[in-house]
């Protein structure tokens, strides 16, 4: 089965074009306000209009109140919630429970205890993400482009649709891919010609070699 590809951190019509043209399945906005690639949500609105139906529209949020996801939806329609942050299983069961929407989970991984994590997620996660952990006392709990030991996710049985994601560049993501066996991969960093600045050849670069991995 093909590889599932997401871009994250779009902000301008550049990098949505492009995401969208090299076929990516899931196009990634960051409603997280300290990150570079923070959109407004009449922005992301915007880009999506471009291309109606054309890739899944994922939200990233970091440990967000009801009243930022709530009004956040109003102003953009989505198709997927990431939480990024602190949530545990509870607080993830009460967002499907209130905003009946689809939730990835995004897990920090350093060793393999980290997946141990995914057990007490699985009833309440509609897929996971697997970020490297951030660096302490840094500014943003992910978009670090920091990898982690894919080799942790090798025969792994992850009970839901799954992304690798953490410092892949259309350099290494196909051996990434092969390395964790991995079903779908998220970038930031890695396709950014300057911090939160998308830059089209790379991302068509990533995908195709994403896309292209066996
Ligand atoms: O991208 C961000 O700014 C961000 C901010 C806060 C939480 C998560 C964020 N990004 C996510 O991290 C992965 C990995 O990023 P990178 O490729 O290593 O830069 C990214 O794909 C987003 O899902």
């Amino acid at each position: 089965m093909a590889v599932e590809v997401k871009i994250c951190g779009i902000r301008d019509a550049e990098g949505f074009d492009a995401a969208v043209a090299a076929g990516a399945d899931l196009i990634g906005f960051v409603f997280f306000p300290p990150s570079p690639r923070f959109v407004e949500p009449a922005q992301a609105r915007a880009l999506s209009a471009r291309h109606a139906g054309g890739a899944l529209r994922v939200g990233l949020f970091v440990d967000p109140a009801d009243e930022t996801l709530a009004a956040t939806l109003a102003e953009c329609p989505l198709d997927i919630l990431q939480l990024h942050g602190e949530e545990t299983p509870a607080r993830l069961a009460a967002i499907r429970a209130r905003f009946g929407m689809p939730v990835m989970k995004a897990l920090g991984v350093a060793t393999a205890a980290d997946l141990d994590a995914v057990a007490a997620f699985a009833p309440v996660a509609d897929r996971f993400l697997f970020d490297a952990k951030p660096p302490p006392g840094g500014p943003l709990p992910g978009g670090n482009a920091q990898p982690f030991e894919w080799r942790l996710l090798a025969g792994r049985a992850i009970p839901r649709p799954w992304l690798l994601a953490g410092g892949l560049t259309p350099d290494n993501v196909a051996e990434a891919i092969r390395c964790a066996g991995a079903p779908g991969v998220d970038v930031s960093s890695g396709v950014e010609r300057a911090r939160g600045v998308k830059d089209a050849a790379l991302i068509r670069a990533f995908v195709a070699a994403a896309k292209g991995a066996a």
